[in-house]
């Protein structure tokens, strides 16, 4: 019998993941807006506002796209405790996220997630597991959208039985492609002031189903290798949608089609976030920087349904 303590990618391969459900209301929209920094800046930020509060009579509050993310964490409930897969979740960092968006998100209901294996990879320092979510309005059955998270295991690599490493994934590789920032300048830039409050954006993003102790206790913060507990990789994906919803589509969120984000560096909480966007044709690219550290955090790309008439 193979030992199922090793790091094992058949076993992990022929896992069949349960199906998962999920339910949200309204306060979990909108305490998920707040912290991505919605209304941060300005409380009656008139792009905003409609995030976190019925504006002028409307009957439900808007979902962030993002907010999709959260259907990703919520379908693996026990984590990876999966078989066949051996790390320590002290040194989990998040790598990616791709998410596709088919119809906007009602204000609350509940989800049905079907969960796959979409990739492995033994890069020798690290693995690299990417988790695919398809999650479903139950109530219509509609598909809302499909998720495909990319976490690194440092310290995980190595496992391969060859000396070719380990390569598995069940998606075309041209459907997302490595982010080439142009030269030019951007189109459009965002900056997210640093506020007292902003410090506890990590504690504040943890509520919305992110309990990983990297982000708010600082003795396991120091064991994965960081001064201090770091900022939730989709929380600053968050910001820098939010920055593209608001430059870029003036303002709705209904506008974007796709997202991919390469998480490049951590981020501490309270830093300031720049986000610089390149418009070509329906694709925005993008790339946020900390100001303080003058580091690239995150890049990538967002895909538009439609361009508005003033772009
Ligand atoms: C149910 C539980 C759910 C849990 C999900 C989410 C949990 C969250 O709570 C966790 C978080 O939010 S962590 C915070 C957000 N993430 C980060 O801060 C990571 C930032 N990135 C890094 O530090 C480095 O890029 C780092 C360390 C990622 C890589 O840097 P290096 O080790 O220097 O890598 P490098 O030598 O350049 O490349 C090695 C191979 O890996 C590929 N790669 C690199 N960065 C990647 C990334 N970000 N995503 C995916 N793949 C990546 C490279 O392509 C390379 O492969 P190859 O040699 O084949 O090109």
């Amino acid at each position: 019998m193979a030992d199922t303590l090793e790091f094992n990618p058949e076993h992990l391969l022929s896992h069949k993941f349960p199906e998962t459900t999920y339910s949200y209301t309204e306060r979990d929209a909108a305490l998920y807006a707040l912290g991505v920094g919605a209304c941060a800046r300005d409380a009656v930020d008139a792009d905003e506002l409609k995030y976190v509060y019925h504006e002028n009579g409307q009957k439900s509050i808007k979902v962030l796209p993002t907010f999709a993310a959260l259907f990703s964490l919520a379908s693996m409930p026990n984590g990876f405790g999966l078989p066949g897969l051996k790390y320590d979740p002290r040194l989990l960092l998040h790598g990616q996220q791709y998410i596709e968006l088919y119809k906007p998100f009602p204000s609350g209901g509940h989800i049905q997630n079907k969960v796959s294996l979409a990739g492995l990879y033994d890069k020798g320092k690290a693995a690299i597991l990417e988790i695919e979510t398809r999650s479903y309005e139950k109530e219509s059955g509609d598909l809302l959208c499909m998720n495909r998270m990319t976490v690194y295991l440092r310290g995980a690599g190595g496992f391969s039985k060859s000396s070719h490493p380990f390569s598995y994934s069940n998606y075309p590789k041209n459907q997302v492609l490595a982010v080439k920032i142009p030269k030019t300048p951007p189109f459009a830039v965002f900056e997210d002031c640093t506020q007292p409050s902003q410090a506890c954006s990590a504690l504040l993003y943890r509520l919305s189903g992110d309990y990983n102790p990297l982000h708010s206790d600082p003795i396991i913060a120091k064991v994965a290798g960081f001064s201090k507990p770091i900022l939730h990789g989709l929380c600053t994906l968050g910001f820098a949608v939010r920055a593209i919803i608001k430059c870029i589509c003036r303002g709705d969120p209904i506008m974007i089609k796709s997202i991919t984000g390469r998480f490049l560096l951590h981020v501490y909480p309270g830093e300031t976030l720049i986000t610089e966007m390149w418009l070509t044709d329906r694709r925005v690219i993008y790339q946020a920087k900390v100001k303080e550290r003058n580091r690239t955090v995150l890049s990538g790309y967002v895909d538009l349904s439609h361009m508005t008439s003033s772009l």
